[in-house]
């Protein structure tokens, strides 16, 4: 009898048929990545903007996307370079005033694409006013893109978003050695559609990847916690310092978003920007005298990290719409990371003065 019900038959799968398809480690994956975001449902992709181009493939030619205005150098290329030859009209939006969300908004929307906190000008969005726009203008499904904030202290779907994107490269593993994305979502529409398109696209991680990034997962809350703790305190050093004009952090009261980041999110990550005294001349000089953070791309590992959007992660963005977010020659981004926080706050102090005094030396 045993063997009856064993027996192989063409098309009748028993559990895994291609790994492409599912295999067992992606699917541990899946489960703790849907828990930690408080999801049914969870798929992990081959990279954060492999998960962008499944979610765009839900739609078709002639539906319209609200994109936020200041978000990921590469999502803005995808969303202006390669989604519109596909005839998917997008608008950039600045989603932190409601009133430009409602009014972009056409029968066509389909998609309506935040990154909250966003980078790199750390701008926040109301998620549950977002959704509750979206929701009463249209069939449109809301995405938050969540990378900057990770599940431990942002989320999305239980303030109303449709789908929470994360690009797992960042504080999700944490470790630096691996390129993924995952969504999660509690619609099963909405999965049984990106479900398909993960098979049907083939953008997949490796297994051997969804291992590294469940056990980067396991340390999230104590990883987030230090993040939070030098990010204030080296955000808090650099307001004070003499050649810094201004920082942008989420949980500084002087951002005009606070009180929308403090009710939405249970704390803050290691990511903050700040524009020096200076323009590009002392930005560069600046990087360049680092000596702890390294200048790089990527952000949410657990080292510090720093690099200058406007040549970098938003090179893309053409220069006058770069200029007119704020992404200028003076602008720096750093992803605060887990080394001692007075080492930290001594090469920043160090690498400001360095930067300020080559520039009096010449
Ligand atoms: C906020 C944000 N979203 C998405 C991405 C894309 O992620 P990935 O590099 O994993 O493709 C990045 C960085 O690349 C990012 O910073
Ligand atoms: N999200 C990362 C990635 C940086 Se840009 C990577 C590459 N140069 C590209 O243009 O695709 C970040 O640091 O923000």
């Amino acid at each position: 009898m045993a063997n009856i019900i064993l027996r192989c038959l063409p098309g009748r799968v028993q559990g895994y048929e291609y790994s492409r398809s599912g295999n067992p480690t992606r699917k541990c994956l899946e489960e703790a990545v849907a828990a930690v975001d408080g999801a049914k449902y969870a798929l992990a992709f081959a990279s954060g903007l492999a998960t962008t181009v499944v979610v765009v493939n839900t739609l078709k030619t002639g539906d319209h996307v609200i994109c936020m205005q200041d978000v990921y150098g590469g999502t803005n290329r995808y969303f202006q370079q390669v989604v519109r030859n596909f005839g998917v009209e997008i608008s950039f939006v600045d989603c932190t005033n409601m009133e430009n969300v409602k009014a972009a908004m056409r029968p066509t929307t389909k998609l309506v694409w935040v990154e909250t906190p966003s980078n790199p000008m750390m701008e926040v969005t109301d998620i549950e006013a977002c959704a509750s726009v979206v929701h009463s203008a249209s069939t449109a499904f809301l995405v938050v893109d969540n990378t900057f904030m990770s599940p431990y202290f942002q989320r999305p779907l239980a303030l109303g978003a449709d789908v929470c994107m994360n690009s797992a490269t960042k504080y999700i593993n944490g470790h630096s050695d691996v390129v993924m994305g995952l969504l999660s979502t509690n619609r099963k529409d909405l999965y049984d559609r990106f479900k398909f398109l993960q098979n049907a696209l083939g953008c997949v991680p490796s297994p051997f990847d969804c291992f590294l990034c469940n056990r980067g997962l396991k340390t999230l809350p104590l990883r987030m916690k230090q993040h939070q703790a030098s990010g204030l305190a080296v955000a808090k050093f650099l307001t004070t310092h003499r050649y810094v004009q201004k920082v942008l952090h989420p949980a500084f009261e002087d951002h005009p978003q606070y009180e929308i980041s403090a009710r939405q999110t249970s704390g803050s990550s290691g990511m903050l920007s700040l524009y020096l005294k200076g323009g590009l001349e002392q930005a560069t000089a600046f990087l360049s005298n680092l000596k702890i953070f390294t200048l790089a791309e990527s952000l949410g590992g657990y080292e510090s990290l720093a690099e200058h959007p406007a040549i970098m992660t938003h090179a893309s963005i053409p220069e006058a719409e770069r200029v007119a977010l704020g992404i200028t020659g003076s602008l720096v981004r750093l992803s605060v990371g887990l080394e001692d926080e007075e080492d930290l706050i001594a090469d920043l102090d160090n690498a400001l003065n360095a930067a300020f005094s080559e520039k009096k030396d010449q």
